[in-house]
């Protein structure tokens, strides 16, 4: 069965999915409200792309650990193992489409590209020779063969862009359409790889284009992980039965439940930030300041040489702050090989969740 273009011909409006928009939407303000509480909350982006991106890997079977991520993140010697390494990809991936979005919050398939090329380090574009099947995991049953033809996913991905840009087209939730937009390409597949994650990173591009997040912090790729089974069979079923109440409440149950996880995780780092900064202002008045504390959350992480960056002082005062915090237990000191680097346990605590 070939893929309908967008916009569906059906109501999806069900009494129970609006009632899930509504609540969504309602976590989803929290949020915003929370994080543009916080006055630098641009930094918050890296401690917590961090784990949406170990997340989203992790679907792929690309299996770190926080502790191994964040020494990755120091490149320091001998530490660059190769999941860490892929994770850092989903990051950068991540963090371009954001850039990409900023200015005009429009999102076409030359950016999406764009996007999956800084995933994969690849430019193989869109899909261009047969071959390409979806197959069950453990049978290796094919459950899916997505379009093989060039141009007609080249039509579709054209049509995708219509749908995510003119909101003329359909006046749906941006909700209901961020959940069609997600079946929508993950059945177009329309690269040779990298299509899930590609996919996830549009899901939370869309929020910050329709203004229901500033910043790109929704960890849905969790919530992915927690019901891969399900995930697996809606999009599946969708396709099957044209039946799409249970697809959307399930991507939208999604978003409101990781955006009330993340509501708290973000006030967590905000208290233990404030707490930083009252007690370490007053400990060391020669030396606290806001980029001080800033690079303490930047990176749960860190090493003399992002603190001298950071703060623009030399490297025998970057290590004397790091070294006094680290005595009087604001941070642990760890050696990996010839080098120190010092952890912000509290914060690695909080992101661990
Ligand atoms: N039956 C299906 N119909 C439509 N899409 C599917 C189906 N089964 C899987 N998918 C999608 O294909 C994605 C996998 O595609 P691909 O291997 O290209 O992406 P990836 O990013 O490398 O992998 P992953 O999503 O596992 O991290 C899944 O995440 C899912 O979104």
């Amino acid at each position: 069965m070939s893929i309908q273009k967008l916009p569906l011909p059906y109501d999806l409006e069900t009494k129970q999915v609006l009632k899930k928009v509504n609540t969504a939407n309602k976590a989803l303000a929290e949020l915003k409200g929370v994080v543009s509480s916080i006055p630098n909350a641009a930094i918050l982006i890296n401690a917590l792309v961090l784990q949406e991106a170990k997340d989203s890997s992790a679907i792929e079977n690309i299996i770190t650990t926080h502790d191994d991520l964040y020494k990755a993140e120091l490149s320091l010697e001998g530490i660059k193992s190769l999941e860490a390494k892929e994770v850092q990809n989903y990051i950068a991936a991540l963090k371009h489409g954001f850039d990409l979005i900023s200015t005009h919050k429009v999102l076409t398939v030359n950016q999406i590209q764009k996007i999956q090329e800084t995933l994969e380090k690849n430019n193989a574009g869109l899909r261009a020779n047969p071959g390409t099947t979806l197959t069950n995991a453990t049978t290796g049953q094919v459950v899916y063969t997505p379009p093989q033809n060039a141009q007609e996913i080249q039509e579709l991905m054209t049509n995708l862009e219509r749908f995510i840009n003119d909101d003329d087209l359909s006046d749906l939730d941006p909700l209901i359409k961020m959940a069609i937009i997600h079946h929508q390409f993950e059945s177009i597949h329309p690269f040779y790889d990298g299509n899930g994650r590609t996919g996830r990173i549009i899901n939370v591009l869309y929020l910050v284009i329709k203004d229901l997040l500033e910043l790109p912090i929704l960890y849905l790729s969790r919530y992915i992980i927690a019901n891969k089974t399900e995930y697996y069979r809606l999009l599946q079923d969708v396709r099957e039965t044209n039946n799409w109440e249970p697809w959307l409440l399930y991507i939208i149950t999604g978003v409101e439940n990781i955006a009330n996880e993340t509501i708290q995780v973000v006030k967590n780092i905000q208290q233990l930030m404030s707490e930083y900064k009252h007690s370490i202002r007053a400990q060391y008045k020669k030396f606290y300041s806001q980029d001080l504390l800033n690079n303490l959350f930047k990176h749960p992480y860190t090493k003399i040489e992002f603190m001298e960056k950071d703060l623009g002082v030399s490297r025998k005062t970057a290590a004397n702050y790091l070294n006094t915090l680290a005595n009087d237990g604001f941070l642990k000191k760890a050696k990996l090989g010839q080098a120190n680097y010092y952890i912000n346990e509290r914060l690695y605590n909080i992101l661990l969740l």
